[in-house]
């Protein structure tokens, strides 16, 4: 069977990405590809990495572009997409890299983006309790987030297995530009960029709080309460976040480790690293693994994990493409790498 798939929003990082990941595989046919102010233009002026698609045209993101396909991905700006998937059928499988169908709660949605919500559609972080199932054979899935996925995974075992219990949760993730997008931002300029860091979204107002707190319920924890940072820094992908939260109760770190490997023993994608390696962004770049590694700050009573994760592959088109592997009832990791790029 040969899946044919459009990627809304080719031009971009994400839809960069998903192309870089798909191009290659003999089960997927690459269809209409589709932007806004770059209609009209060839991939090869946005993406001059995918050598076997330069002279692809990008197309109009209209309904008739984008019809006659087995999979549509949206690879939009936030608030884009609920539009252009109302024009497609419901037998289409469409994926969505924003954040429009991510959280449950529209109260939520309005206080952090500030438009009416769209919807709420199958999440896609397979990794969460019972979320395989529910995305088997879904037609509209939400990609999440890509510090919801490297956080909620950093906590999900500890959660789980009641060695934190998800109150006081602080996070603090350094992550690269490609994850701003590729348009203008005068903050991303190369003189402002190279050779500093800089905290920004501080004091629990970047957008993702709500999607994690959400995955954390979703795990489990009662009242969970988290303080997130997100801190820019020179490196074009990656985020590497290190993520604490109080113990429950006396707790070993092999107590720990037991409770992440035993969570993640059937897992592709996440892996607790042997002990004494610490999480790097290089060691996933291009790959759709999760490195995690874990402490207990015994003066300080508390759990601290680190994960890193490539913010464009797991953190969007990697993770895009699991969950559409899932939903078709395909091997989970078909066409994605487990191995990095070093040095
Ligand atoms: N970058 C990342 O690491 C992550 C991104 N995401 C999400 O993925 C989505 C895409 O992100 P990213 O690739 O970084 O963004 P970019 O800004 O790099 O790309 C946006 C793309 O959308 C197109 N576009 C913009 N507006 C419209 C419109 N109204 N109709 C049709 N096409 C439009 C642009 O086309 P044109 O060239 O014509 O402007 C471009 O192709 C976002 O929702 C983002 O939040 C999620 C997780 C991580
Ligand atoms: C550096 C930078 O700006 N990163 C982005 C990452 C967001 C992302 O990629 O996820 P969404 O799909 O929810 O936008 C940010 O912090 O907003």
């Amino acid at each position: 069977m040969t899946i044919k798939i459009a990627v809304a929003g080719c031009t971009g990082y994400a839809g960069g990405e998903l192309l870089r990941l798909l191009a290659t595989r003999d089960d997927v046919e690459i269809g209409a590809l589709t932007a806004k102010t770059s209609a009209g233009t060839k991939l090869g002026q946005h993406h001059q990495h995918l050598t076997t698609l330069l002279d692809r045209d990008v197309l109009d993101t209209t309904p008739a572009n984008l019809a006659g396909h087995d999979v549509v991905f949206l690879a939009l700006p936030h608030g884009a997409s609920a539009e252009v998937a109302a024009s497609l059928g419901e037998d289409v499988l469409v994926i969505d890299s924003g954040a429009d169908f991510r959280l449950e709660s529209a109260q939520d949605w309005a206080a952090f983006y500030g438009t009416e919500h769209a919807g709420t559609w199958p999440y896609g972080l397979p990794e969460l309790p019972g979320q395989r199932e529910r995305l088997a054979g879904s037609r509209r899935i939400a990609v999440p987030g890509c510090f919801p996925t490297t956080i909620t995974l950093a906590l999900a075992p500890a959660v789980s297995a009641g060695i934190v219990d998800g109150h006081d949760v602080v996070a603090v993730a350094p992550t690269g530009p490609s994850g701003a997008g590729k348009s203008l931002k005068p903050h991303l300029l190369g003189a402002e960029l190279m050779g500093s860091a800089s905290a920004y979204g501080v004091g629990g107002v970047h957008r993702h709080v709500p999607e994690i707190l959400q995955n954390l319920r979703k795990l489990g924890a009662a009242a969970p309460t988290l303080s997130f940072t997100p801190v820019l820094v020179p490196m074009s992908r990656g985020i590497l976040a290190t993520v604490s939260a109080p113990l429950s109760g006396p707790t070993t770190v092999q107590q720990v480790r037991d409770a992440y490997a035993s969570a993640w023993a059937d897992e592709p994608f996440v892996t607790l690293l042997p002990e004494g390696l610490w999480p790097q962004t290089q060691s996933v770049l291009g790959s759709n693994y999760v490195h995690v590694q874990v402490a207990v700050d015994e003066a300080a009573n508390r759990l601290v994990v680190v994960a890193a994760l490539d913010n464009l592959a797991k953190g969007t088109a990697g993770g895009a493409i699991q969950s559409m592997n899932i939903a078709l009832g395909l091997p989970e990791t078909q066409g994605l790498t487990t191995m990095g790029v070093a040095p």
